[in-house]
């Protein structure tokens, strides 16, 4: 991955401690956040990968959390990043109370294509997010890859009147996007399109920006394994950039805080998803990461130990967590052994 050195197994399973954290409103269709807390000496990372990623892909993760924590971190070039408030995939009334959370945010980020939603909902919500806001905020939409090409036309032509800032992941695949982006332009309907797991699922990160697919890419620092590798993909790219959180704790919030510091001005694409510690209902430390004037001021805050007793796993996902660490672990091992 950064090609830099992995500590020992035993030390970061020593350094691991695992959480159960419930979120305030359903999200990916889950109501409860699991991570493993690592005290790096560094300073405090998050491993965090869905439960129902594989190795391979949890891997990548694992990776990111340990460069974190085992390594220095580029040099920033802000200490304030912008943040979006970020709206799941609830009902038009639920909205306001949303965005409540998000102090000061002028930028919204709306999940539409929920499974088991149609478009009438989608619109309605971004209908009431775009009234909840002034007229100069900016709204975008994230659809996780849950449209065909045929229903991301009419999604788009349809909230095409909301002014997108841009919609994120339409349709699931690389070529997809291509056609979404042909079939509107033919249609004059101009709606920037952003890939994020066309980016971070991807064997080739890059593919998705040398085909044109894409307007901006969306960065996780974790999933993409970490900071410098994340910042390799900004280069190659030569696309503008939002980076964006895996609905983690405050400690993998400070990951992507410091990747959205690192990054060259001219590339950073408005307020990054980087606000999501307010769609949970606790944290990790005493120092949350949640937006003041629509901002979040860079740092790293410290694991508080009483919260980490507070929210700890049950033994059987405790050790389901540190059995993970073990086979992503080899995996990395691995890889560094097949690049030589
Ligand atoms: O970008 C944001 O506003 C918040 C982060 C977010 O949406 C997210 C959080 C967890 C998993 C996937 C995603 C996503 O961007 O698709
Ligand atoms: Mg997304």
């Amino acid at each position: 991955m950064s090609g830099r050195p992995l500590p020992p197994l035993d030390t970061v399973l020593d350094a691991a401690r695992v959480v159960t954290i419930p979120t305030r409103t359903r999200f990916r269709g889950v109501s409860v956040r699991e991570a493993v807390l690592l005290a790096g000496p560094e300073g405090p990372s998050e491993f965090s990968p869905f439960v129902e990623y594989d190795d391979a892909e949890a891997a990548t993760w694992l990776a990111g959390a340990l460069d974190f924590g085992w390594h220095p971190q580029p040099a920033m070039r802000r200490d304030r990043i912008a943040v979006n408030a970020t709206v799941p995939a609830v009902d038009p009334e639920a909205v306001p109370g949303i965005l409540a959370r998000f102090p000061g945010c002028r930028t919204a980020k709306v999940k539409v294509a929920e499974r088991g939603q149609d478009l009438a909902a989608d619109v309605a919500r971004v209908r009431a997010v775009r009234e909840a806001m002034d007229d100069e905020a900016r709204v975008r939409i994230d659809a996780n890859g849950g449209w065909t090409v045929e229903q991301a036309v009419d999604a788009l032509r349809a909230l095409a009147s909301f002014d997108l800032d841009y919609a994120e992941q339409p349709c699931a695949t690389v070529a997809e996007l291509v056609a979404v982006r042909d079939a509107l332009a033919g249609s004059g309907t101009r709606v920037r399109i952003a890939a994020d797991e066309s980016v971070r699922k991807a064997d080739d990160p890059i593919a998705v920006a040398r085909s044109g697919a894409a307007d901006l890419l969306i960065l996780k620092a974790q999933p993409l394994g970490g900071i410098p590798n994340a910042l390799g993909i900004v280069a190659e790219a030569g696309l503008p950039v939002v980076v964006s959180s895996a609905l983690d704790t405050s400690v993998g919030i400070a990951m992507g805080l410091r990747l959205a510091a690192a990054l060259p001005e001219e590339l950073l694409a408005g307020a990054c998803g980087l606000g999501t510690v307010a769609l949970l209902d606790g944290d990790v430390t005493a120092d949350s990461l949640l937006p003041v004037d629509g901002a979040i001021a860079v740092r790293r805050p410290a694991l508080d130990a009483a919260l980490l007793e507070r929210h700890r796993a049950t033994p059987e996902r405790e050790a389901w967590w540190r059995e993970r660490i073990r086979r992503c672990y080899d995996v990395l091992v691995q890889r560094a052994a097949a690049v030589g």
